[in-house]
């Protein structure tokens, strides 16, 4: 008998936990039983009951060993025995997974089925979904080890926010608005603050039992140590305020004693190590990684976090060796040492840009070592070679040049991290980090190719003078100079919140957040598609036929009496008034065929979505609507660029702003003005994949905790024969433009998308563009229907918790139906 899929899947995404087959077989067969076959219950949360179940076992089994250790210990002599029951007894560890376990859903341009499947389920809100005992588990209040510390002993409790009930949305932190069940909010505010344990033991490590944790769960929550409950002793948490990023600055409130702690609050030990110019203040809870925050770890006078990633799994932090035993030797402050860096780069190497900071840089490489990681085994490394020589001269530059620091292919090796899973690059494995060209992801390429593709500065000339000038890419300071200064813009992950899209659109898009510390997602901001690697999509002049476009237009074409070439492509009208708003006739229509997807669907005879899935068992197509095109007129065109058949090419041209929302979303997009209805809003632009690279990638994210947020391109897909480097999807994860903010509502969306033709004459490659489908007023949070049917259980890529609060929410639908049953 063919093994049942759903174990198969069971055991693969264990495996990738570093769980053994043999642990989990029984452990499964027993949930099993005891959820009498639900294998919903199971699969939910990327089977966090499994996995918490394997871990408390595993737990239990040590809780025994150390029992029967105690015992031994209790024979030995009468001065060791007191000793050993001084030492603090290990907490047991459960794994956690981190806030990247964000859930993910590709949508659908055509509001059906999300494409892509991946063997792991994304993970997936849903409240009430874990077993009694696993949420019971999450009740209490926890104690973070991070790996790192695990593996070295360190002690470095970190305090989440409550998380009880709501079973983690995934990055998104809980916004104080989301009702918390089951345990009492310390404090309302989330802030980014560290806990430090005081240490039990006077110097070097605590003797920690080195255990492997999987590169993916960052996170060990030691049992048994309810935060609320921390002995006195251990109060002591540093709060180190990140250096002022965009201007903002910290609000710094009280902890859950509502004291706030002068420095001489603090046990001496950290005195002594304080963190000049800082505040350090009590605090119940954090975030549960902030790549803002410097940590002092429990070894506090040896070692200093300087930078994490956002997600926390990657860290850079400073240890001292023997300088440590050296008489007057202290470790300087972080910030002491990040100015003297700053400074010294500045001097050093002609470093122009303003926003430059050492700190900045030290975080961009710990999300590229993150990602690099990631990336290192998957196929796109092959793919990387294939990209064109001009970003084989982009490879040259890269992180390790912009610290000065040249090094051979072994140095650039990733530093082969802790049994942990976590990187702890000390001081000098730092300097060697490796953004190398073997290591570099195709996406890296990617970025950098668009950038290359709009600035002229980077076509290098061989002249000698180019490499005395900083300026030129082939300079030896070409780190710090044009190049350097692109490099560090796209290491990155801060974004300005003045202008997150670092210039490239119109206007300027905001972000802000006034419900935690959470800082935007590290994304490239791009404001043009960009092709990924396979997709067939070319533009080029001669594809674009005369009956294409209206070679024989002047000036407007709207204003001409009779519809041009374009207008007739668009269904014998143009779509836009004269003052640049949607047909009121040909809006309605777009909605009306949204909103009746049903109707207007059609079923491809062999789905390239459900083919690219490639497991032998292909699905039948669920359906994919038939849309209305605009069609713009472009360059080939003989009207001028202010024609008014020239909407959504002209990009963006509201007030529009990134927000962090209350509900439990995470970021969405909002607007500042009124629009009118009719008004275009952006583009949906992101990297044009195939769906079979889709598929690769959300794979390869189902197992990374990232997300892929894919939109199809299935307009023309009815025509039956379409070719897998034909059919396409937009995906904006990596890159992408403030379309991959906005957030989904269930049929009542305030945005509707339309495919937009106008570079490319054929319809598997088309713009996809919002326009406003009724008058929005300022304020108002910009939504679309994704059109992922939430109650399609079938999908591997679960869909997530819906919080549109639209009175037609699908997902309300969907819980109703399930108490009914
Ligand atoms: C395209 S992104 C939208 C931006 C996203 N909120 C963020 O923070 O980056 C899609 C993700 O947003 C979240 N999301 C979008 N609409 C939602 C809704 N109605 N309810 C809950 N979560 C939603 C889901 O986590 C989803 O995976």
């Amino acid at each position: 008998m063919a093994p049942n899929p759903r174990v198969t899947r069971a055991y693969r995404a264990m495996k990738v936990l570093g769980i053994e087959e043999a642990k989990v077989k029984p452990v499964l067969k027993r949930l099993l039983k005891l959820y009498d076959k639900n294998w919903e219950l199971i699969e939910e949360e990327n089977y966090r009951v499994l996995i918490d179940t394997i871990f408390e076992e595993e737990d239990e089994n040590q809780g025994q060993r150390e029992e029967r250790k105690k015992v031994d210990e209790e024979d030995m002599a009468e001065d060791e025995e007191a000793h050993m029951r001084d030492e603090p007894v290990r907490p047991l560890k459960r794994l956690r997974r981190g806030r990247e376990n964000r859930a993910s859903q590709p949508m659908t341009s055509c509001g059906l089925s999300p494409p892509g499947a991946s063997p792991i389920k994304q993970l997936k809100v849903e409240e009430g979904a874990l077993s009694e005992s696993s949420s019971r588990q999450q009740s209490q209040n926890k104690a973070v080890l991070s790996p790192s510390d695990v593996g070295h002993g360190r002690i470095e409790v970190r305090h989440l926010p409550p998380r009880d009930g709501i079973i983690d949305k995934g990055k998104q932190p809980l916004s104080p608005q989301v009702p918390v069940r089951g345990r009492e909010i310390i404090s309302e505010r989330v802030s980014p603050s560290i806990l430090i344990k005081k240490p039990t033991v006077e110097s070097g490590f605590m003797p920690m039992p080195k255990k492997k944790v999987p590169h993916t769960l960052a996170l060990i929550i030691p049992k048994d140590e309810p935060v609320d409950e921390l002995p006195i002793d251990e109060v002591p948490i540093a709060v180190i305020r990140p250096d002022s990023v965009c201007g903002r600055d910290y609000p710094v409130e009280n902890g859950p004693a509502g004291k706030r702690l002068g420095h001489e609050g603090l046990p001496s030990k950290y005195r002594d190590n304080e963190v000049r110019g800082k505040d350090i203040v009590a605090s119940s809870h954090e975030e549960e990684v902030n790549s803002e925050v410097a940590t002092i770890t429990q070894e506090c006078c040896s070692s200093v976090e300087i930078a994490s990633s956002s997600l926390g799994e990657v860290k850079i932090s400073l240890s001292c060796g023997s300088a440590l035993g050296r008489p007057g030797f202290q470790l300087p402050s972080r910030d002491q040492l990040l100015k003297t860096m700053e400074d010294k780069c500045l001097q050093s190497y002609k470093i122009t840009d303003p926003k430059f900071s050492v700190v900045n840089l030290l975080r961009a490489m710990c999300e590229y070592i993150s990602e690099l990681g990631t990336y290192s085994n998957d196929e796109s490394q092959e793919a990387s070679g294939k990209i064109t020589p001009r970003l084989d001269m982009l490879k040259e530059s890269s992180a390790h040049d912009a610290l000065g620091v040249k090094g051979n292919e072994e140095d650039m090796s990733l530093p082969s991290s802790s049994s942990n899973g976590t990187v702890n690059a000390t001081a000098e494995v730092a300097s060697r980090i490796p953004v190398s060209p073997p290591c570099r992801s195709v996406l890296d390429y990617a970025g950098l190719a668009c950038k290359k593709v709009r600035t002229t500065d980077f076509t290098g000339s061989d002249n000698k003078s180019d490499l005395d000038d900083p300026k030129s890419p082939k300079s030896s300071n070409l780190v710090v100079a044009t190049q350097h200064q692109l490099t560090l813009r796209d290491l990155t992950s801060i974004h300005d919140c003045k202008d997150l899209t670092n210039g490239e659109e119109n206007v300027g898009i905001t972000w802000a957040n006034e419900n935690n510390n959470e800082f935007l997602p590290s994304f490239h901001y791009i404001p043009r598609n960009l092709v990924f690697h396979e997709a067939d999509v070319k533009f080029s002049l001669s594809r674009i036929g005369v009956k294409d476009c209206c070679s024989s237009c002047l000036g407007n074409c709207l204003l001409s009496s009779t519809p041009c070439a374009c207008a007739n492509k668009t269904g014998g009208g143009f779509a836009y008034t004269a003052e640049g708003m949607l047909k009121e006739e040909f809006l309605e229509e777009c909605i009306a065929i949204s909103r009746n997807c049903q109707v207007h669907n059609f079923y491809c005879k062999d789905c390239p979505l459900e083919r690219s899935k490639n497991d032998g068992f292909v699905e039948q197509c669920k359906g994919h609507m038939k849309r209305k095109f605009i069609k713009e007129c472009w360059v080939k065109c003989g009207c001028g660029k202010q024609c008014g058949n020239r909407v959504v090419q002209r990009g963006i041209t509201s007030k529009l702003q990134v927000f962090f929302t209350a509900e439990g979303k995470g970021w969405g997009l909002c607007t500042l003005e009124d629009l009118p209805k009719g008004a275009f809003v952006c583009e949906f632009v992101g990297e044009i994949l195939t769906i079979k690279e889709l598929h690769k990638r959300n794979v390869q994210c189902a197992k990374n905790g990232k997300c892929v947020y894919p939109v199809l391109l299935d307009a023309c897909w009815d025509s039956g024969d379409v070719k897998d480097k034909e059919a396409l999807c937009l995906d904006a994860s990596s890159y992408g433009n403030v379309a991959r903010f906005i957030n989904h509502r269930c049929s009542d969306a305030n945005l509707i998308e339309i495919p937009v033709e106008v570079d490319a004459p054929d319809h598997h490659y088309y713009h996809l563009a919002f326009f406003a489908s009724r008058k929005i007023s300022a304020q108002e949070e910009l939504t679309w229907d994704y059109g992922i049917d939430l109650d399609d259980r079938d999908h591997l890529v679960k869909s997530f918790l819906c919080r549109c609060g639209s009175k037609f929410c699908r997902n309300m639908k969907r819980t109703n139906r399930k108490e009914i049953l």
